[in-house]
């Protein structure tokens, strides 16, 4: 990690990786796999070392917002009543990964052929990924090492991957009522076995980034002390990239950045690649602010056109979730830990001492993938936007108690969160300001179409169904809204609808002839030379899976890439 800036200017890197995230730990991790080559990656954020509450899965919902959150806010959202949505992303090096529910989805095999099928790459088919997710993953037992059979397949899954993943480590009290009602109503709810087969459709156990019950996020794991320590690996943190500069005609490997809110700026070169891996909303706005975007749209800000390329900031892509509140009868659920101060203590002393006991985890055990039937209505108006007939409408997350430090003062709940795994709503990333200092114009739009209205009023339908199985009686005292007609069902969401926090497709893949997209299949920005994208900007489309794994398998990849075109080992 570097701390002296005035040396810098005078190495010379290799590589320039910008933000440490999912996407930029990852390939700075295999690119100085080969000990001559020099990599420097800057991050905003500070250091994961020492954060405690990263490193506690179970205080997941104090990070957000807080200090490692970049604490964006969305425009005023016309589909929910103007209002205005938190955006989390991670401020702290494995970015949003330092922060996230540590949620680990693949997606399915129909989502990974269809970006080969976007891109003309088959690179991207499921079949080609399975190298990449295999370096990913190091699936370990959970943190109360309970008998595992029957609750994963193993044979789907890697052992000796970089970013640790296991099953729940403290059961959750609504688990086994889970269970019983996935066998009372196993036509509509099936149990699926491992949803990360590349088939994912039913409801099961989920799997999540966290090893001996503390988080693998990717300042954890690709960045672990063994690998930061690499002589050639330089990490520069708490400081912010504003812009990357021309350095011959249409070749940008030179870095502008700042540590002192832009007072002084200093640039840094990189002699093969830099490698933009600020997220979906950083990425297009450090882009626009290079000269990198739609002509017109820079020209407005006074920002020179150095490259015209209109998808940059395009094709937000988003699934929009509604945090189904239900009163229950009982004690056994996230507030009474989170109202209680001394409990609440006593539960991190208990994570210290032994990495057990229930902040070993987020409290959710399971999720579920579904499909809107075929002959949905909506159907006759719109084409079925998922990647294929085993890919899901709507995703079902089922959390015991609200996942907040402030919950309710009173009452207990079953959090059961529905959302949209195939959205077709689209919104995008604009500049606000000409000082790439100031956040961008974050607009999600969520909920503006048809489909993603009628998708949350079936799967809020589809947990009423799930609720009524006898497994649950007594257990119900009061659903989260009285809301029935299609109607007042709309307004609940448009007064409750929140961002999964999986924004992507800002600076998007398509194939080497498209007349749109920012990146060529190779991650190569289309019409320069010498930058590369490597984070969920890239994404063609949505993978029906919450994004991490999907950022990695795509870091993965482009590793692979990098070396193959540079000739590294
Ligand atoms: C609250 C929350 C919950 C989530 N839950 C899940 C989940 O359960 N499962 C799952 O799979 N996914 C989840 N996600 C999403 C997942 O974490 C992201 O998809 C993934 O981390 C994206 O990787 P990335 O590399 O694109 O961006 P990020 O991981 O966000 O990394 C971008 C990095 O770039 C840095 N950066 C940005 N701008 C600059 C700049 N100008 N200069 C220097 N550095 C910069 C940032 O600080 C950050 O470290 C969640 C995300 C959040 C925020």
């Amino acid at each position: 990690v570097i701390t002296d800036l005035d040396g810098l200017a005078h190495r010379s890197f290799d590589f320039v990786v910008i933000g440490g995230g999912a996407g930029g730990s990852a390939i700075a991790n295999r690119l100085t796999e080969d000990p001559d080559v020099h990599v420097l990656l800057i991050e905003a954020g500070g250091s994961n070392e020492g954060v405690l509450d990263s490193a506690i899965p179970g205080l997941m919902s104090f990070l957000t917002p807080s200090p490692w959150d970049w604490n964006f806010t969305s425009t005023p959202q016309s589909a929910l009543n103007n209002r205005t949505l938190a955006v989390a992303r991670g401020f702290i090096l494995g970015g949003s990964t330092g922060i996230n529910q540590m949620v680990y989805t693949r997606g399915t095999s129909e989502d990974w052929d269809s970006w080969a099928a976007i891109t003309d790459d088959e690179g991207w088919s499921w079949n080609n990924v399975q190298k990449y997710i295999r370096r990913n993953e190091r699936f370990t037992a959970p943190a109360d090492h309970h008998n595992t059979t029957g609750q994963f397949d193993p044979s789907v899954h890697s052992f000796d991957g970089v970013v640790s993943v296991s099953l729940q480590g403290f059961s959750n009290g609504i688990d086994n009522r889970t269970i019983q009602t996935l066998s009372e109503l196993s036509e509509e709810f099936p149990f699926n076995l491992d949803m990360n087969s590349g088939f994912q459709l039913g409801i099961g156990w989920v799997q999540a980034t966290i090893g001996d019950g503390t988080r693998s996020s990717a300042g954890a794991s690709y960045l672990g002390p063994q690998f930061i320590s690499r002589p050639n690996l330089h990490v520069l943190l708490n400081t912010r990239v504003l812009r990357m500069l021309e350095t011959e005609r249409l070749s940008f490997r030179s870095v502008e950045f700042t540590q002192d809110a832009g007072n002084t700026k200093h640039t840094v070169s990189a002699s093969k690649e830099v490698i933009l891996s600020a997220g979906s909303i950083m990425t297009p706005h450090i882009l626009m602010h290079s000269g990198i975007g739609d002509s017109e749209v820079l020209s407005s800000f006074g920002i020179e056109t150095i490259h015209h390329l209109p998808s940059v900031g395009k094709n937000l892509s988003e699934q929009p979730i509604v945090r189904n509140e239900w009163l229950v009868n009982s004690t056994d659920t996230f507030e009474t830990i989170a109202r209680n101060a001394t409990l609440l203590a006593d539960v991190i002393s208990e994570w210290e001492n032994i990495k057990m006991g229930p902040l070993v985890d987020p409290p959710l055990s399971f999720i579920g993938w579904l499909r809107l039937p075929d002959n949905a209505s909506i159907f006759q108006q719109v084409p079925d936007p998922a990647a294929g007939p085993n890919t899901s409408h709507y995703e079902l997350i089922l959390i015991n108690g609200i996942l907040s430090p402030t919950p309710p003062a009173t009452g207990n709940f079953l959090a059961f969160s529905t959302s949209v795994a195939s959205p077709t709503s689209r919104g995008s990333i604009t500049l606000n300001t000409s000082n790439p200092l100031d956040y961008p114009l974050i607009n999600p739009n969520l909920f503006s179409t048809d489909f993603d209205r009628f998708t949350v009023r079936e799967a809020f339908r589809a947990t009423k169904r799930f609720l009524a199985a006898q497994s649950w009686d007594g257990y119900i005292l009061a659903p989260p809204t009285n809301a029935t007609t299609d109607e007042e069902l709309d307004e609940y969401v448009r007064e409750n609808a929140a961002t999964e926090n999986h924004p992507a497709g800002t600076a998007a893949m398509s194939s080497k002839n498209a007349a749109y997209g920012v990146v060529d299949p190779d991650l190569l920005v289309k019409g320069l030379r010498g930058l590369r994208i490597v984070d969920a900007s890239i994404f063609p489309r949505l993978p029906a899976a919450h994004t991490q794994v999907p950022v990695y398998i795509v870091a993965e990849r482009a590793a692979d890439l990098i070396k193959s075109a540079w000739k590294i080992n």
